[in-house]
């Protein structure tokens, strides 16, 4: 995906601006920044979860594909297929496990029982939770652990084959030994999806991340117009970053 002289406002407040990004394929790219910087609106930009908010107004360019996809024409359901979401907060359908992977393959038509079972397997095999959960796959997705809901949203975002899956800070509700688990999988996941992951955990975005762009708003601006003011190799950007403050905030300086 790329983003082109990429903006956006809520209402009058000028939340991003500026931004020029590449996300390349099948790699993992990580977005940090200090609290407010627009680290969650850039990634729900990806796909088109802000047209739901009032008074949101995007300018330039966000392309999957080389085609925009705020241009005309775009049939939204089809983008959010393709590009997939996964929340901080693990949020299972109040459904069976079962239920919530087969949902999305099931609301793009797919009926056959054969169909269905091989996708549910597929996927929670893909989210690394099928060993844990396959000899209850009637049980409801909300009564397992929070680790095990978080892999099982990512086997529901899974199961519609996207190309591109963002993940809004999904291990920020999680205890250490269920994080490491998705962070595991996320290594897993890149050599099949291209990855965008929120992280204020430095040492997360150290780990999984091939890329890494900095968001931040610069204070003398009087808030908001927040844009990417470093973008690189994750090692580059936490071992020999350009700017000062890339350099403060990934030595946990300030944020
Ligand atoms: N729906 C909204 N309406 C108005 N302003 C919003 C809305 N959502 C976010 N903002 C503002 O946009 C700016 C960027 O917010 P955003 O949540 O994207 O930042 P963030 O970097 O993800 O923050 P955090 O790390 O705290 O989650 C903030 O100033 C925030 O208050």
């Amino acid at each position: 995906m790329q983003a082109k002289n990429m903006a956006l406002n809520y209402g009058n407040f000028r939340a991003l601006e500026d931004i020029d990004m590449d996300i390349y394929e099948k790699q993992v790219t990580a977005l940090i920044g200090p609290s407010g910087s627009g680290k969650s609106t850039f990634l729900k930009s990806l796909n088109r979860m802000n047209d739901l908010v009032e008074g949101c107004k995007i300018t330039g360019e966000i392309s999957l594909e080389g085609k925009n996809i705020y241009g005309k024409n775009i049939d939204v359901n089809e983008l959010r297929k393709n590009v997939g979401m996964v929340f901080q907060q693990p949020n299972p359908f109040p459904m069976s496990i079962y239920d919530n992977v087969a949902y999305g393959p099931r609301t793009h038509g797919i009926k056959d029982k054969k169909k269905l079972d091989e996708l549910v397997e597929q996927s929670l095999k893909g989210a690394a939770i099928w060993d844990e959960v396959k000899d209850d796959l009637n049980k409801n997705g909300l009564a397992v652990s929070g680790g095990q809901q978080q892999r099982i949203c990512i086997a529901r975002a899974l199961a519609v084959k996207p190309d591109v899956l963002l993940m809004d800070e999904p291990t920020s509700a999680l205890d250490p030994i269920s994080t490491l688990k998705v962070e595991e999988l996320v290594q897993e996941l890149r050599k099949d999806y291209t990855i965008v992951i929120v992280t204020h955990n430095m040492q997360q975005a150290a780990r999984v991340s091939d890329y890494t762009a900095f968001f931040y708003a610069d204070p003398a601006k009087g808030g908001g117009h927040s844009t990417v003011i470093e973008f690189g190799e994750t090692d580059q950007i936490f071992n020999n970053p350009n700017n000062e403050q890339t350099a403060d905030y990934v030595a946990g300086r300030f944020g």
